[in-house]
């Protein structure tokens, strides 16, 4: 059996939303992958989708991002979902920078709004 997916998910508070809508609308797919998340995401994708197994790590502000960053550069990240809000000042604006150059960096599948995700999990769920 192929090893499953390691999906990393993170949302901006002004996404979040639409991250659970997404989560919820793939939650068949997602139940099958190894998903990581920062924690508020991760958190709300949980409420959401019981059934779903999410490590949560620490939320964004507070190192989140740079902890999945470090999991991107031990290879053990496979792609990166994340609902970027681009029009509100965020504190750890250079984390999020940092980690999506980690992501370019190592090259892995990057969506950074909803389109491109439906988009690449339309792929990923190719067999
Ligand atoms: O801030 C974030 C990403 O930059 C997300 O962190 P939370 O999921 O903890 O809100």
């Amino acid at each position: 059996m192929a090893s499953p997916l390691r999906l990393a998910l993170i949302a901006h508070d002004e996404k979040k939303d639409d991250m659970v809508a997404f989560a919820r609308a793939h939650a068949d797919f997602l139940a099958g992958c190894d998903l990581v998340a920062t924690g508020t995401t991760g958190q709300r994708i949980v409420d959401a989708c019981p059934e779903l197994k999410v490590r949560r790590l620490k939320s964004g502000p507070l190192g989140g991002d740079q902890q999945i960053g470090a999991l991107i550069a031990e290879s053990a990240i496979d792609a990166l979902i994340f609902f970027v809000d681009p029009l509100t000042p965020m504190p750890h604006d250079v984390d999020v920078k940092a980690l999506m150059r980690l992501a370019i960096v190592y090259d892995i599948p990057l969506a950074l709004n909803h389109a491109t995700a439906e988009l690449l999990i339309g792929k990923l769920r190719q067999p």
